[in-house]
C-alpha cells in the first residue's frame, strides 16, 4: 500500500457538493482508503486574482494503485464534474492535485511529484499540516515553508467547515 495526499479545490458553486461527489467518486474505488480529511477551508484565489474564492481541503490515502493511475483518477473525477480548462489557474467545479505519494520524486510531462507549485501555496500547506503535522518535502517541513510565504499569503486561508474528528 502507499500513501499519498491530494489537495481539491473549487471555485464554482456548488462548492461543497463538488467536493463531496469528488469524495465519494474516490471512495468507489477498492483500491483507494481514505485515511484522513482536512478540514475545508475558504481562500482568497491565488495566481489569476479576478475570480470567486475557492474551497480547499486535502485528503490523505492509501492506495495500490500507482501515481500514474491516481494521477488518470483524478483527471477522470475532474471530467465527471464539468472541469473545463480555459484561463490558466481560472475558476474551476474541482481540481483534484496529487502531492505527494509515499516519499517519491516523479519528474515526467505528465507528472511531477512532489507537486511542483505546492510549497508556494498556503491554500495546500495549511490543510495538510492540520492533517501531517509533521510531514517534510523537499527537505523541510510544512512549518518552514509556511513561514517562507506572506503574512497576507497565510491569512488568506480560513477555516469554512471544521473537518469532524
Ligand atoms: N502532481 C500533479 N498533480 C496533478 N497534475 C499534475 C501533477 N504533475 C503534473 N501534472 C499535470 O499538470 C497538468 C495541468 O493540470 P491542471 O489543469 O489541473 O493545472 P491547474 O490546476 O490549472 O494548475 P496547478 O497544476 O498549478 O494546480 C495535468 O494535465 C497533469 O498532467
Ligand atoms: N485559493 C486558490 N487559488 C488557486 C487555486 C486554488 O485551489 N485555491 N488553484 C489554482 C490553480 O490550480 C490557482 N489559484
Amino acid at each position: 500500500m502507499s500513501n499519498a495526499f491530494i489537495a481539491l479545490g473549487t471555485n464554482i458553486e456548488p462548492r461543497e457538493e463538488h467536493f463531496n461527489q469528488a469524495i465519494e467518486s474516490l471512495k468507489t474505488y477498492s483500491s483507494i482508503h481514505i485515511v484522513q480529511m482536512s478540514s475545508i477551508y475558504e481562500t482568497k484565489p491565488v495566481g489569476y486574482t479576478e475570480q470567486a474564492d475557492f474551497l480547499n481541503m486535502v485528503v490523505q490515502v492509501q492506495t495500490d494503485f500507482t501515481p500514474f493511475e491516481l494521477l488518470d483518477i483524478c483527471q477522470q473525477i475532474e471530467q465527471q464534474l464539468g472541469r473545463k480548462r480555459t484561463i490558466r489557474f481560472g475558476p474551476r467545479s474541482i481540481d483534484l492535485d496529487v502531492l505527494l505519494f509515499n516519499n517519491n520524486t516523479i519528474d515526467t510531462e505528465t507528472l511531477t511529484i512532489p507537486h511542483p507549485r505546492m510549497h508556494e501555496r498556503a491554500f495546500v500547506l495549511i490543510p495538510l499540516q492540520e492533517i501531517e503535522p509533521n510531514l517534510k518535502f523537499k527537505g523541510a517541513s510544512l512549518k518552514e515553508w509556511l513561514n517562507q510565504l506572506s503574512k497576507k499569503d497565510v491569512e488568506d486561508v480560513r477555516i469554512y467547515k471544521k473537518a469532524q474528528r
